[in-house]
């Protein structure tokens, strides 16, 4: 894998041109850029209400935090932990988080998303990220040399489980260098400690990040190299990363690549860092079964230790994305 930079799929290139820099997103990390994407005046406006949200007292966001039965709520600091291999990690980061079957229903919303437009921009968002993904998807069946509507047709909106979006923030540190050092210490004698975000791959088939004021964060993992390489963040551009979905469908040709929230800089620690996560997962009864791509049907899936997030035991029986989604979401530990 290369990490120098990430490759930039236009969507204002040719096909072919789109096609090739798919590939390379392929072949490489798994992550890339996607630029001319069309969202970015929306996504500022919608960066505006994450930030107003997030301001408000925590006892107004806890009414509506996110129970075990909805799809939707606000999660507080340390309640969800991405990395679990390694329970002693908190997350420190606080989130929103819209599942599709709530859309409809205001009611359940915080005051602040009822206000004026809010709402209306909550779903004409949530909708944009999820025509964008459909675009993706027939620009990858092109590069697969498959049916234009191959991916299309496993993520119908009217098909349970749905896409999810999370508003996310993580506030400001004052972990100087020193204290720094001194957390990783604990960390070798069982105390808890805290951590943007832990390191995961993501669950579903794409996942779109958008970043804000340019503030980085995120880390992606080489497996190859064993090492961690920051992702530029540039408010113009979605950072796009393939999940476990499509290591399963690809044989392993694909990564899902480990990523994290690293601490800021010294220099912007005074700063909360906000992002937005698109998770698109595929209909829960679709198999996670090759696609019929001559690029892939020879392939033999060696499963690396990186892989074994995925594939959690040796048995051979194909799972659906539904029973993927939930094995993964069981392992994601909360306090
Ligand atoms: O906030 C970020 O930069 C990364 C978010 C992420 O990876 C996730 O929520 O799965
Ligand atoms: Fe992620």
């Amino acid at each position: 894998m290369s990490f120098s930079s990430l490759p930039i799929v236009d969507l204002q290139s040719t096909s072919d041109e789109i096609r090739q820099s798919l590939l390379n997103a392929c072949f490489t990390t798994g992550f890339f850029y996607l630029s001319n994407h069309g969202l970015h005046p929306l996504q500022d406006q919608v960066f505006n209400l994450v930030k107003e949200f997030f301001h408000r007292p925590l006892d107004e966001k806890l009414r509506h935090a996110l129970s075990p039965t909805s799809y939707h709520g606000y999660l507080r600091i340390g309640r969800e932990n991405l990395d679990s291999t390694n329970l002693k990690l908190i997350d420190e980061k606080e989130a929103f988080k819209f599942g599709q079957s709530g859309l409809n229903n205001i009611d359940q919303f915080p005051e602040i998303f009822h206000h004026g437009e809010n709402f209306q921009l909550i779903q004409t968002f949530f909708h944009s990220c999820y025509d964008l993904c459909l675009r993706l998807f027939e620009h990858l069946a092109e590069t697969f040399e498959i049916n234009r509507d191959y991916f299309t047709s496993k993520h119908q909106w009217d098909k349970p489980p749905g896409a999810t979006m999370k508003f996310l923030h993580y506030p400001p540190t004052n972990k100087t260098d020193s204290i720094r050092a001194v957390s990783s210490f604990f960390t070798h004698f069982n105390e808890c400690i805290s951590f943007p975000q832990g390191a995961h791959s993501d669950y579903g088939s794409l996942t779109l990040l958008f970043q804000h004021d340019n503030q980085s964060g995120l880390e992606v993992f080489d497996r190859s190299t064993n090492q961690w390489h920051p992702v530029e963040a540039h408010d113009d551009k979605i950072v796009v990363n393939f999940g476990d979905v499509f290591e399963y469908w690809s044989k392993g040709m694909i990564k899902s690549t480990i990523h994290r929230v690293n601490l800021p800089t010294v220099d912007q620690q005074h700063h909360s860092r906000y992002s937005i996560a698109f998770f698109c997962d595929p209909n829960g009864d679709t198999l996670l079964t090759p696609i019929p791509s001559k690029l892939i049907q020879d392939r033999i899936y060696i499963k690396d230790q990186h892989a074994t997030h995925v594939f959690p035991d040796d048995d051979q029986r194909i799972l659906t994305a539904g029973e993927h989604l939930q094995m993964r979401l069981n392992k994601t530990h909360t306090y």
